[in-house]
């Protein structure tokens, strides 16, 4: 399916680039609100990673051993940063791509819609997400699709807070250094 597959051991170092990756290039300190309405004095800003094609390619190819492992029939992706990790794993793996908004589009052939793209009733998505902190928006938007009677798996490219979502690492500095508060 995928070009140059992951093995499980050929991901650890892989993981520890991600992590490097993340520190080089995405990690902003200062005093942040959160998505989920926490303040934290660090943030990860994921479109630094994923405005570069060489880093999004890569952390798309991450998500190989969780494709051949879970067996999706679409990959799904949250709005925003998730339909771009969605989008570029479903190039990788040649899986349809489906997107679940924020917030039903207002007009259209979906008004009144959260997910958009095509599916059956039934199908397993492997449902991607791109920072999760609380796991609120993740779980919110599994909810929109086992609405329409879809099988979900979550998964995540980064993890930094407690929720019990699984992901590609789990991201957190350490206790003498910035930290969320929830
Ligand atoms: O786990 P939670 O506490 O729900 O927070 C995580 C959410 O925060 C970010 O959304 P944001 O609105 O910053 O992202 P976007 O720019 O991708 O829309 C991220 O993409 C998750 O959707
Ligand atoms: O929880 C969030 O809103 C959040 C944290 C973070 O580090 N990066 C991000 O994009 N969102």
């Amino acid at each position: 399916m995928f070009d140059e597959p992951l093995s499980p051991i050929a991901r650890i170092p892989e993981l520890r680039w991600l992590k490097n990756i993340i520190v080089e290039k995405a990690l902003t300190r200062g005093e942040y609100l959160l998505a989920g309405g926490a303040r934290s004095d660090y943030y990860i800003d994921k479109f630094r990673l994923f405005s570069d094609p060489h880093i999004l390619r890569r952390i798309a190819r991450l998500f190989s051993p969780v494709i051949s492992e879970t067996a999706p029939d679409v990959i799904g992706g949250t709005e925003l940063g998730g339909v771009i990790i969605a989008t570029a794993v479903s190039q990788m793996s040649g899986l349809p791509m489906i997107v679940v908004r924020k917030q039903p589009k207002q007009y259209g052939a979906f008004a009144e819609e959260y997910v958009e793209g095509p599916f059956t009733p039934g199908q397993h998505v492997l449902l991607l997400e791109d920072v999760v902190t609380s796991g609120r928006e993740l779980l919110a938007a599994r909810a929109r699709l086992e609405e329409l009677n879809l099988k979900v798996t979550t998964y995540a490219v980064i993890a930094r807070g407690l929720a019990p979502v699984s992901s590609l690492i789990q991201f957190s500095l350490p206790r003498s250094g910035p930290k969320t508060e929830n």
